[in-house]
């Protein structure tokens, strides 16, 4: 993902410098268009997973209007909209269970990213191309 915006500067020797004030940076979560953008993508992106059999499962049992929500908080936090995300942050341990219990593996996280991609495609989300990508 790119983070133009959020990339520090560079000397012409190479040597990274502080930022810009963050009171002038734009947050990714702002660039993508804010939360009702991030939620737009978040619900196409669980409709997906949930209608596909390769990860579905995985879905059963679990309250999927707070995942949704979940969700939007979290990449909310993780692209800078918010500065703390109240849910579990800690990705391995928010997902242990699936890793120990029901053999969550990588080739589950490529359809997390195909699902995700189609999401951000279907609703035309323009591809971002910095120098720092
Ligand atoms: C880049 C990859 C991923 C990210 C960023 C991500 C993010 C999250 C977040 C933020 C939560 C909520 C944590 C909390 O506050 O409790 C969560 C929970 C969950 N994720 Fe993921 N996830 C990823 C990959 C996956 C994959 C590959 C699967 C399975 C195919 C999956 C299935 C789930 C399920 C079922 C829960 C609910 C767990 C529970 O309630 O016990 N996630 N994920």
């Amino acid at each position: 993902m790119c983070v133009q915006a959020l990339a520090p500067a560079s000397t012409a020797h190479g040597t990274a410098v502080t930022a810009e004030a963050p009171s002038k940076t734009v947050s990714l979560f702002k660039k993508l268009g804010g939360g009702p953008a991030v939620r737009a993508a978040v619900d196409l992106f669980y409709d997906k997973m949930i209608d596909d059999p390769r990860v579905s499962y995985f879905f059963e049992g679990v309250d999927m209007k707070k995942q949704r929500a979940h969700q939007a908080a979290f990449l909310t936090y993780a692209m800078g909209g918010s500065r703390s995300y109240e849910g579990n942050a800690n990705m391995t341990a928010a997902h242990d269970r699936l890793a120990r219990n029901m053999g969550m593996r990588m080739e589950h996280f490529d359809v997390v990213l195909e699902h995700l991609e189609g999401a951000l495609r279907d609703l035309q989300v323009p591809e971002v191309h910095s120098q720092y990508c």
